[in-house]
C-alpha cells in the first residue's frame, strides 16, 4: 500500500488526474472503474483540463460506474448518470458505448446486475479503480455486514449514507433507499486501486480502513489485501493516521 497526503485540495487532484491520466496513457485499450460523491469532483475538473490541453484522449477508454440508486429517473440532476455526464463524460471524448453505468430503472434488477459483471468481465477487467469512501467505511454503496456480496447487486443503503448524501437532496426523505453497486470482488479484481479521501470527517474511518482489523463490518478495510493500492489522502483525512 502506498500512501500519499497532501496540504492542498489542487495538489491531492492534480496527482489522483495525474495517475488515472498515466494509466490512459500507458494502457492501449484502458478499463477504469469511476465513482461519484463529492470526492472526485476535483479530480474530474484536472482531468478535463488534461483533456483540453490536449494530454489525453479517451477514444480508446473504456469506464464502468460503481453504483446507482434504484428508481431515480436516469434525468434527474442527482442520478450518477447526471453526475457523470455534468462532471466528465460531456466534456471529453470518451464514446458512449463505453461509458457503463448500472440502470437503477431496470425492469429486472437481478438481470441488470448480472448484465453488469458480465459487461466488465466482457472487458477484460478494470485497470484501474478509482474510490471514494463512505463514512461508515463503504466503497462503491457497499455498506458494512456480516459478509460482502461478490459482484453487483442491489443494496439497502445504511441510513448514514442517506443522511450524507440528503446534501444532495431536497430532504433526506428524497434519497433513494436501494442502490446498485458493483462488489467487493470486482472491485479488488481491478489491478490498481486508487482511494481518495478528504476531510476531517473521514479521519477515524480511514485510520480504520487502513490501520484496523480486516472486516466486512468495514468494507473498505479490505483493500488492505490488494497487492496495487494507492491511497491519496488530504492532511485532514490522514490526521488520525499512526
Ligand atoms: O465523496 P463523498 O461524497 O464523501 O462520498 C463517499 C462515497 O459515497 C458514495 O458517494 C456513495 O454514497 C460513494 O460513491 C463515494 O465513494
Amino acid at each position: 500500500m502506498n500512501i500519499l497526503m497532501f496540504d492542498s485540495d489542487e495538489k491531492l487532484n492534480e496527482a489522483a488526474a495525474n495517475i488515472i491520466v498515466g494509466q490512459i496513457q500507458t494502457i492501449p485499450r484502458a478499463v477504469l472503474g469511476l465513482a461519484t460523491g463529492g470526492t472526485p469532483v476535483g479530480i474530474y475538473e484536472q482531468i478535463v483540463r488534461d483533456y483540453r490541453r490536449g494530454m489525453v484522449s479517451f477514444r480508446s477508454v473504456t469506464t464502468f460506474n460503481l453504483d446507482e440508486y434504484v428508481n431515480l429517473p436516469i434525468d434527474h440532476p442527482e442520478s450518477y448518470h447526471s453526475y457523470m455526464n455534468a462532471h466528465l463524460f460531456s466534456h471529453i471524448d470518451l464514446p458512449e458505448a463505453q461509458r457503463h453505468i448500472p440502470n437503477g430503472n431496470a425492469a429486472n434488477l437481478t438481470e441488470e446486475c448480472r448484465r453488469y459483471d458480465e459487461a466488465i468481465e466482457l472487458a477484460g477487467q478494470i485497470d484501474l479503480q478509482l474510490l471514494g469512501l463512505g463514512h461508515n467505511g463503504h466503497i462503491g454503496f457497499n455498506e458494512p455486514a456480516h459478509a460482502l456480496i461478490k459482484g453487483t447487486h442491489i443494496v439497502e443503503l445504511a441510513e448514514k449514507t442517506r443522511e450524507a448524501n440528503a446534501r444532495f437532496f431536497d430532504s433526506i426523505d428524497d434519497v433513494p433507499k436501494q442502490a446498485l453497486t458493483m462488489g467487493v470482488g470486482t472491485i479488488l479484481k481491478a489491478k490498481k486501486i486508487l482511494l481518495v479521501v478528504k476531510g476531517a470527517d473521514k479521519a477515524d474511518i480511514i485510520r480504520e480502513a487502513l490501520q484496523g482489523s480486516i472486516t466486512t463490518d468495514v468494507p473498505a478495510s479490505l483493500l488492505q489485501t490488494h497487492p496495487n493500492l494507492i491511497v491519496l489522502l488530504d492532511s485532514a483525512a490522514g490526521g488520525k493516521l499512526a
